[in-house]
């Protein structure tokens, strides 16, 4: 505290600490006034007298009730609520008078000088500043400490703020400059705080959801938003924000995605018009110098062309792009196309050969084109040794420059719209058609069908077996279009054809069943001292040998029926003689013994079973597969290994509902999703499917937990040792992670086959797998976790912290059935909440309740052995 005193000076320093227009009473003629003023000298050697901040219980604080009535536009006046000053406010005045030396909550005062923001105020927030100021210079003082992370009391903002708001300073960078005089580099430690986790205005709720305003990125709890965002009449901004232009990494997020907070304060129809004014308000669109086309930024009538023609590139972004006014292709500079947008917009620009990067040597309306465009035009068998020169038209006509002779058109087939939807290149539509488009739309706001076309590719993968094939099946069922008839046709010839696959499996079971045999009987024959031992050896090799006769005269029955193509009489007689051969052989303890379960004495797929046990059904002529064949039918295209569907999910899951009254829900436009499938050949192929999807929204990864205590053989690579399949699986997982254009991709690894897995966990430990030798089940009563709960979790976790040590992110984890449609349908649910948690990380740095799912926090170790952990 300095004492000022002598003539006006200290009557000016008063003035400024009453509201303006308040008179002075007369002082009596030996008043003594006090007045703090900031202590900008060198540190102080003694100790400070320090004041504790008070707690102000919640709801202690008058407030006003937040405005959420009629939104306005743009423009148009903030309505604004009276001002009610936190009991903080007092007390600091009264203190500043130094009659009364009330503790104050320097947090508030700082808050309360600031809302008044009048000039007449500027000394009180010197004052508030010179407290905070003052101890945060003594270094390691608690006051200084406490002072970087103020919390602050909860008053009303708005209104009066808006007024403010053209001074270009938005709440958190006024508050920077007044109470952190440190400049740039408190900055820096404000604005990591600000991406935190607490609540922008009162410090809190960690843990809370929150809303993020799309200029500054504060984010705010149920309790203070509505008072630090007003009536939001350009959306989620806050009042001090309001006119300034958003943050343009939230971009593509403008008017969607409204946070639970949000939802939970309004009606949906408001939290509906909050996000419409959002996108729409002339603040938050994009201003044509921000766009640059073929090197020149547009002015305004290019602008109001390009948003106004028939079809406007969606969702833009500032940047440099380039624009082919001849076929509409549309990119960003450097980059290959990305869309097509309608033809003949004039720029100022002119389109350059080098506007995407291309070396093809091949050069389409003057640009050269990329390496992955010059494929499509192979697979279009467009005719293109190097240095041709090609105009191609809006519809895909093209010509080689100079002969004026349509030659075909490049997007005609659906082999080429196949593949261009796989590498991600913009095809036109279907019906388009001639000339320069018309513009229905007159506004610069971005029409609303072209928000709701985003499509979140989902790539799924797995290692053979692992049940991709019957996810997406599944998934094509529950959301996707029917099976059609071509489609149930392919399904039926490949039902019937694995038939033959699975008995020519049978007939190599029988030869190495042969072999066995004779290995046991040599071995019998020469060391067959123990009489006992020997009787049962001999009841047990004369099985086999019964056996074996059996399986050979079947056999040989059955080559000699292939061999004569007599299809009908072939499978009729497999159902009929494979059945009691495999359970005659499964009678053989010294069979069991080594194959411990009878579906894998004859190494013959999970479906196998089911399909050959209806083998004449299947057979026929007249076979129309189930739903169910379908599921189990192994093999989904026989083709390339690469299958996609599209489809959309709604909203109303079990999991969105507990989050509540979900208003947001109605008010998101429903997401669409491309689930596309690459066989696990496909992925082999040395990854390189997997460039093409480096814009997939995420990575499904499907791992069969059954798998722990299979062996294999590697399917790629030369070396045919087999090998444990978790482990392959995990290799392949790894390598998938690691893949470069995966980078930014979040992963939902789904641990399928969980029913097996329950299955013959008590019978065959985890620890067959090497990868899993640590694991320690707890056997506490008080756990009542099944074992194989205990495994699922501890796998996850294997997979999880593998993840996070490769990528230092968090792997989402999902357990499935994936014959047991309802477990697909909860997993893609559960895709969808991590698609949106993902979303919303990346507006407002939001991140989902923390659990199992989602978090990479636990680790494994509590089911390890002690001495391995
Ligand atoms: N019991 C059980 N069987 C499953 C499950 N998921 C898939 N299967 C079966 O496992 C077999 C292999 O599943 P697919 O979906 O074909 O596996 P994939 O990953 O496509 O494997 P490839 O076709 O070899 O690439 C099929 O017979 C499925 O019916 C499951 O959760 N439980
Ligand atoms: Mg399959």
């Amino acid at each position: 505290m300095a004492a000022a005193g002598g003539g006006a000076d200290w009557e000016e320093l008063v003035r400024r600490m009453f509201p303006p227009g308040t008179a002075i009473p007369d002082p009596p003629a030996n008043l003594d006034y006090s007045v703090a003023l900031e202590y900008d000298g060198p540190p102080v050697s003694y100790d400070l007298p320090r004041i504790d901040p008070v707690h102000i219980p919640a709801g202690a604080i008058p407030t006003a009730d937040a405005a959420s009535g009629p939104l306005l536009l743009a423009g148009a006046a903030v309505p604004v609520a009276p001002v009610v000053l936190a009991p903080g406010g007092r007390a600091r005045r009264a203190a500043n008078n130094t009659t009364n030396p009330a503790p104050a909550p320097a947090p508030s005062s700082t808050r309360a000088a600031q809302q008044r923001g009048s000039s007449a105020d500027s000394a009180s927030a010197r004052d508030a500043h010179s407290s905070s100021s003052s101890s945060s210079e003594d270094g390691g003082s608690r006051g200084g400490r406490r002072n970087q992370r103020r919390p602050r009391a909860q008053v009303v903002t708005f209104g009066e703020a808006a007024a403010a708001g053209g001074s270009g300073h938005d709440d958190s960078s006024r508050e920077l400059d007044t109470a952190e005089p440190g400049g740039e580099q408190y900055a820096a430690v404000a604005r990591s705080e600000r991406k935190g986790r607490t609540c922008h205005r009162c410090g809190k709720g960690k843990w809370e959801s929150k809303e993020a305003c799309v200029v500054c990125d504060a984010r705010y709890c149920g309790h203070c938003l509505l008072r630090a965002m007003g009536s939001m009449p350009e959306g989620r901004k806050c009042v001090t924000c309001i006119g300034r232009p958003i943050d343009e990494a939230k971009r593509s997020r403008l008017g969607r995605g409204a946070s639970r907070v949000l939802a939970r304060l309004l009606s949906p129809l408001e939290v509906r018009q909050i996000l419409k004014v959002e996108r729409e308000c002339q603040a938050n669109q994009l201003r044509p110098e921000q766009l640059v086309v073929n090197g020149f930024p547009l002015n305004d009538e290019e602008m109001a062309e390009l948003l106004s023609c028939h079809r406007p590139p969606g969702n833009l972004k500032p940047g440099r792009y380039w624009y082919d006014k001849e076929s509409g292709l549309w990119g960003k500079e450097g980059e290959k196309p990305d869309r097509i947008i309608s033809t003949d917009l004039k720029f100022n620009g002119k389109l350059q050969p080098d506007a995407s990067n291309g070396n093809a040597q091949v050069y389409m309306n003057g640009r050269e084109i990329t390496k992955i465009e010059l494929r499509i035009l192979k697979i279009a068998k467009v005719q293109c040794p190097r240095d041709t020169h090609f105009w191609v038209y809006h519809d895909g006509g093209y010509e080689e420059e100079g002969q004026n002779n349509i030659k075909g058109k490049i997007w005609e087939s659906p082999l080429t719209r196949f593949a261009c939807a796989l590498v991600s290149l913009p095809v036109p539509p279907v019906n388009s058609d001639g000339t320069k488009d018309e513009a229905p739309y007159s506004s610069r706001t971005v029409p609303d069908y072209l928000d709701n076309k985003r499509v979140q590719k989902l790539l799924i993968l797995g290692s053979p077996g692992a049940g991709t094939s019957t996810i997406f099946k599944q998934a094509k069922l529950l959301y996707g279009s029917r099976f059609t008839q071509e489609e149930l046709e392919s399904t039926k010839l490949m039902i019937q054809s694995n038939m033959f696959k699975y008995l020519g499996i049978l007939l190599e079971g029988r030869e190495r069943f042969e072999e066995e045999a004779l290995a046991v009987s040599n071995h019998t024959s020469s060391d067959g001292e123990d009489p006992q031992q020997d009787e049962s050896q001999s009841n047990s090799n004369s099985c086999i040998y019964s056996i074996n006769a059996k399986l050979k005269k079947f056999s040989d029955w059955l080559l000699d029926i292939i061999a004569m193509g007599d299809l009908d009489a072939f499978f009729p007689a497999a159902t009929r003689e494979y059945a009691p051969v495999v359970d005659e052989l499964w009678k053989d303890p010294a069979i069991q013994a080594t194959y411990k379960r009878k579906d894998e004495l004859h190494f013959l797929p999970d479906a196998a079973e089911y399909f050959l046990s209806r083998a004449i059904e299947v057979s026929s002529n007249e076979y129309e597969p189930s739903e169910k064949d379908i599921i189990y039918a192994e093999g989904v295209t026989q083709g390339n290994g690469l299958a996609f569907i599209d489809f959309t999910l709604d909203d109303r899951s079990p999991m969105s509902g507990s989050f509540g009254d979900n208003h947001e829900a109605h008010s998101q436009p429903v997401n669409k999703y491309q689930l596309i499938r690459v066989s696990a050949k496909g992925m082999n192929e040395g990854c390189k499917w997997v460039e093409m999807f480096e814009d997939v929204s995420m990575v499904i990864f499907s791992v069969a937990l059954s798998d722990y205590d299979q062996l294999w053989a590697p399917s790629s690579g030369s070396s045919r040792t087999l090998m444990n399949k978790m482990i392959q699986s995990r290799d392949l997982f790894e390598a998938t992670i690691r893949q470069p254009c995966f980078r930014d991709t979040p992963f939902v690894l789904v641990l399928n086959k969980y029913d097996l897995f329950e299955e013959k966990i008590g019978r065959s430990p985890l620890s067959s797998c090497e990868w899993f030798s640590d694991f320690c089940p707890l056997r506490t009563h008080h756990n009542n976790q099944s074992l194989a709960q205990q495994a699922f979790y501890y796998v996850a976790m294997k997979f999880k912290d593998l993840y996070a040590a490769s990528t230092g992110r968090k792997l989402f984890v999902w357990q499935a059935r994936a014959r047991d449609r309802p477990t697909v349908d909860e997993a893609f649910r559960y895709i969808r909440e991590v698609l949106r948690w993902e979303d919303e990380r990346d507006v407002a740095g939001y991140c989902p309740e923390e659990s199992f799912y989602s978090t990479t926090e636990l680790s494994s170790s509590r089911l390890i052995t002690p001495a391995e952990a």
